[in-house]
């Protein structure tokens, strides 16, 4: 899997990420919701250079155009609820992407710190042969986007999968790596170091399906 730090090289994505983090400004829920969105828009310009593109001609009115533009089989599948956010900044780009929706939430069984990952809903054109953008804004243990990956095998083997995510833990990129066909792209804005023993990043931001919707009632 190739990896492509964003913040590796400085522009107003790290202003973006400072908002996100920050304990003050991330009350503002819509501000953070359009912070993800934006870097959603960032991450999308990066990884559309590496995709594949074709020749097309483009009448004008005073003549043709022939330029190169991305080949149109993109398919964003975004992980609930926080995968939202950044799954529009991904469409605001890739306006003619066909879109799954998956679930996958920390389920704590004895209301203690140890939690299994539970996927529970579904709806995903085929992926056959297509470029499957997989969005989660968090990647901690990297067990969402691992067992996420599973249940969609179902659908199809897709020929690029490339993940996106905003902060990811250097712990769960390794797994996330060893999971992944080698071909794969992790497109990542942000990595830090640790996970606390509630697997949380630190210093992260929090938990960011609460932050961009609010609180969830255990069940
Ligand atoms: O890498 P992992 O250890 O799997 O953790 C990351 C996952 O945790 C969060 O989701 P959460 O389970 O809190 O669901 P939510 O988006 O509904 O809040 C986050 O949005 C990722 O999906
Ligand atoms: O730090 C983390 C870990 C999992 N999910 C989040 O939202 N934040
Ligand atoms: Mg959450």
């Amino acid at each position: 899997m190739q990896i492509h730090h964003l913040l590796e090289k400085r522009s107003i994505a790290n202003t973006f990420v400072a908002q996100l983090r920050d304990l003050e400004i991330q009350k503002d829920r819509m501000r953070f919701r359009k912070n993800i969105e934006r870097l959603g828009e960032i991450l999308a310009y990066e990884m559309s250079q590496h995709l594949m593109y074709e020749k097309k001609d483009v009448v004008t009115p005073l003549g043709t155009a022939s330029l190169e533009l991305p080949k149109e089989d993109v398919v964003i599948c975004s992980i609930l609820r926080a995968g939202l956010p950044l799954h529009t900044g991904l469409l605001n780009f890739f306006d003619a992407a066909e879109n799954s929706f998956i679930s996958a939430y920390r389920h704590h069984p004895n209301n203690d710190e140890n939690f299994e990952i539970l996927v529970e809903y579904l709806a995903s054109p085929s992926l056959e042969g297509k470029t499957l953008l997989l969005a989660d804004p968090m990647l901690a243990t990297g067990r969402s986007f691992v067992n996420v990956m599973k249940a969609l095998e179902t659908m199809g083997t897709p020929r690029e999968i490339h993940l996106v995510a905003i902060i990811g833990a250097r712990e769960g990129i390794e797994y996330v790596k060893e999971s992944f066909p080698e071909n794969s792209h992790l497109w990542i804005a942000t990595i830090d170091e640790k996970l606390n023993d509630r697997g949380y990043i630190v210093p992260g931001l929090g938990d960011a399906g609460d932050l961009c919707f609010g609180t969830k009632m255990q069940h």
